[in-house]
């Protein structure tokens, strides 16, 4: 059937990119957080974002997003301006921040935290036949078998894979991670390499703000590097640094002051 559909409607863009940042500027409490950042994430594509500390990973992630304001450039989203949210097809969008718990206080099930994600503005129920859907992403993080027990008794890994569930449940074209693999268990890890695999299967985009590759290594065919808010490095993965890559190893980032040339073999994650 033939709708009309009239009034503020989003030109058609065929083709538009999921991810593109020109000339990205981000202050926050005064201090310039990235200065000059260009970024494309290319349908299909995942992308690790890298560096250390306080070099602006998660802003740039939260900019990307519209979760924090641009002092300058532009960022669009499948071809949409983000600086009127209104255009923006943020259903084709699944974010999961850093470090937030899945539980929220309330004795909420899995099944119900993921179907949480199938809620928007308009929609104060889940829409009829969630289950289905909630119940398939649960499984693609490997939790399927404990979809009604309640989340605050999961491990931080465990509840880590219910976000990702409710990120995935409206099957994004483009997934945000930040910081998916920080503190979690092997066995998360584990899961969460194979649902990178499914999405890669499927075409779906990903950009992951990562502190080492560690298991997703051999799913993440590029990665940018930022250090000081700026993009120093954007292309191959760098390798990793030995013994940086096992959840066990602490992540002290002293080398701060360092010059990084990126065509330089010694930009080695774990030094950025
Ligand atoms: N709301 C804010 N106001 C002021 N400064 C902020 C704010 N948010 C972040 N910053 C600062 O911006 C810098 C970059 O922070 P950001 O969280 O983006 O870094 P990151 O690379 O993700 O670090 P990490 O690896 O530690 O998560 C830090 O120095 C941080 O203190």
């Amino acid at each position: 059937m033939l709708r009309l559909v009239t009034g503020d409607v989003a030109p058609y863009r065929p083709m538009a990119l999921p991810v593109r940042a020109r000339d990205l500027h981000v202050t926050l409490g005064g201090a310039r957080i990235l200065q000059g950042v260009d970024l494309d994430v290319r349908d299909g594509e995942m992308v690790a974002l890298l560096g250390a500390n306080g070099s602006g990973k998660s802003t740039l992630v939260k900019a990307l997003l519209s979760v924090v304001p641009v002092s300058r450039g532009t960022v669009t989203l499948f071809g949409a301006d983000v600086a009127d949210r209104r255009h923006v097809p943020w259903r084709r969008v699944g974010y999961v921040p850093q470090r937030v718990g899945a539980a929220s206080g309330t004795p909420a099930t899995a099944l119900e935290v993921v179907a949480s994600g199938l809620l928007d503005n308009r929609r104060l129920r889940p829409p009829r036949g969630w289950r289905e859907p909630a119940m398939s992403a649960l499984d693609e993080v490997g939790l399927a078998d404990r979809a009604h027990e309640t989340v605050s008794v999961f491990s931080g890994g465990q509840q880590q894979r219910v976000l990702i569930a409710r990120a995935l449940v409206r099957r994004p074209d483009l997934l945000v991670l930040d910081e998916p693999l920080t503190g979690i268990d092997r066995d998360s890890q584990e899961s969460l390499a194979a649902t990178l695999t499914g999405l890669r299967e499927r075409g779906t985009s990903v950009l992951t703000v990562l502190h080492e590759l560690g298991s997703l290594a051999g799913l993440l065919e590029r990665a940018v590097v930022l250090r000081h808010g700026r993009v120093v490095h954007d292309g191959a993965p760098p390798p990793a640094a030995a013994g940086h890559c096992g959840p066990e190893h602490e992540h002290h980032h002293a080398h701060e002051d360092v010059p990084v040339d990126p065509h330089n073999p010694e930009l080695r994650l774990g030094l950025s």
